[in-house]
């Protein structure tokens, strides 16, 4: 499946040199938004996961289907401010702009293994920042599972502690 031909290229937006790319066309095609979900909830199995954990909030449309389809439990990593109970935070610097995200203090048991899934790794600021809140309450980084990785970003170094895997690459 060439998953490139369901993602379109914005330029300039959200802000000027940022080439953004765009997934909604993909969500649109059931077959290639299928494709994806099955190849994604491969990679959780492959990596032995016992948890799902979703980004706000494009993740959240990856991560739902897999959980769901694997019977895995799912708990969503959230910009600060809209999780009501409890939570730990990590701040990072995103391709177009700084960033807080949180995860509940009861989300994650010690020891549990958690695959973090997301549309996009640009900088990988926010997928570090999500391993962190997964460490920070105990939990391991079973891998990080993307439908696109944008290269040249500085994502390899700052994720070269946990297996990465991704649909499409640009
Ligand atoms: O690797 P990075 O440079 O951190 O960029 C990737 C992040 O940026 C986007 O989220 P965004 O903050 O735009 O939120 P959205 O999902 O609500 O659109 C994307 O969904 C990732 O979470
Ligand atoms: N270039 C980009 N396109 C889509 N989502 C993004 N998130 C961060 N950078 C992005």
């Amino acid at each position: 499946m060439d998953l490139n031909q369901y993602i379109s290229e914005v330029p300039d937006f959200p802000v000027p040199g940022v080439n953004f790319k765009d997934i909604t066309p993909l969500l649109s095609h059931p077959g290639a938004f299928g494709w994806s979900v099955d190849r994604i909830a491969e990679t959780a199995t492959r990596f032995g996961a016992s948890k799902v954990a979703g980004f706000d909030a494009r993740g959240f449309l990856w991560a739902a289907p897999v959980a769901a389809r694997l019977r895995l439990p799912l708990v969503p990593i959230r910009k600060t401010g809209k999780l009501p109970r409890p939570a730990v935070t990590e701040s990072y610097q995103g391709e177009y702009g700084a960033e807080t995200i949180e995860l509940h203090r009861d989300a994650i048991e010690p020891g549990e293994s958690v695959l973090l899934i997301d549309d996009v790794i640009a900088t990988g600021g926010a997928m570090r920042a999500g391993c962190r809140l997964v460490e920070q309450l105990g939990g391991t980084v079973a891998g990080c599972a993307v439908v696109i990785r944008l290269r040249g970003l500085g994502a390899d170094e700052r994720l070269s502690a946990y297996p990465v895997v991704s649909l499409v690459d640009y």
